[in-house]
């Protein structure tokens, strides 16, 4: 059996990933998926939910009920669905793992208040790519001066509703650091209409959205007579998937604090 999980938004893109990749492993299993009130999956079984044969697994609205069996809470839905599992999380004592993207500063301050009851693992992107790029982009930024002008492009599927995307803010905050400022000192999103001259030692953001593109990220230092391009590219939602499985086998049980993927891969 192992460590029991529950998967919040089981009907999405990430959680019938994650589903999927729990049901063919041998040291996890399903507690519960949990949908929002109203849901047609609600109530049903999840293998019935999906078309196939049942699974024994539950979809349900009340987390609560299924949280004191349950070792990690992997959540990949919204802003206010994941400050609301923060909080029932801590309560319980349950790990939460936290892909959502689109958190405002007042959602992450909400989210770390919880991390006093319980362990967190909380990141933009749980690929193992990205976060080495993280911090491939922090070494670089901090060996080039501001003479190397930083752009951050990134493109997703049309259905993404925030940007930058979590993990063009992860990269920006790598190069930030790099730099020795704050990204939010820096940071120049979406320019449109008479912008003026590119300002020194801004950080720029791009958005590109359409078709099925699962994610692509260029971090990019332009130079007078030269420019670096560092890039990942995504080609399949099981990297997340499998980043996010392994920091809910790393948190279940680990005490409570703020944690991220450089944590759980030890590259810190
Ligand atoms: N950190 C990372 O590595 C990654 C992060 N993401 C992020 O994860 C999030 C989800 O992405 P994606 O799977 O593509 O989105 P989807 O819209 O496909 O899935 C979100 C799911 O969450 C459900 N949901 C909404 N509210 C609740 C609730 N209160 N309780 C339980 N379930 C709920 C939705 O249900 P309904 O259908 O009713 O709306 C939906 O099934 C986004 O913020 C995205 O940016 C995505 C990939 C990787
Ligand atoms: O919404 C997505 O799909 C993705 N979201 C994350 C982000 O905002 O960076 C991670 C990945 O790029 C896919």
């Amino acid at each position: 059996m192992g460590t029991g999980l529950v998967v919040m938004g089981g009907s999405g893109r990430m959680g019938r990933m994650l589903c999927s990749l729990i049901e063919g492993s041998d040291d996890l299993h399903l507690v519960a998926v949990t949908e929002a009130p109203g849901h047609d999956w609600v109530g049903q079984d999840l293998g019935a939910a999906m078309g196939g044969a049942p699974s024994g697994v539950p979809v349900t609205d009340d987390a609560a009920s299924v949280l004191p069996t349950t070792d990690a809470v992997i959540d990949f839905t919204t802003p206010a669905a994941t400050v609301a599992m923060a909080r029932l999380c801590a309560d319980h004592g349950t790990a939460h793992v936290i892909g959502t993207t689109g958190l405002t500063g007042d959602d992450i301050d909400a989210i770390d208040a919880c991390a006093d009851r319980t362990a967190i693992v909380r990141a933009g992107n749980m690929s193992l790519g990205v976060n080495l790029l993280t911090q491939l982009v922090e070494r670089v930024a901090a060996s080039l001066d501001a003479d190397y002008d930083i752009e951050i492009v990134e493109a997703h599927h049309r259905h993404k509703v925030d940007a930058p995307s979590g993990t063009a803010l992860m990269l920006g905050e790598a190069a930030a650091a790099g730099r020795g400022v704050t990204l939010d000192a820096v940071a120049d999103r979406g320019r449109d209409g008479i912008t003026g001259a590119r300002g020194r030692g801004t950080i720029g953001f791009h958005a590109i959205r359409g078709g099925d593109v699962i994610g692509d990220h260029d971090v990019m230092f332009i130079a007078d007579g030269e420019r670096i391009t560092l890039r990942h590219q995504a080609s399949d939602r099981s990297v997340f998937a499998r980043g996010a499985l392994k920091a809910a086998s790393w948190a279940a049980g680990r005490p409570p604090g703020a944690y991220d993927m450089l944590d759980v891969l030890g590259l810190k």
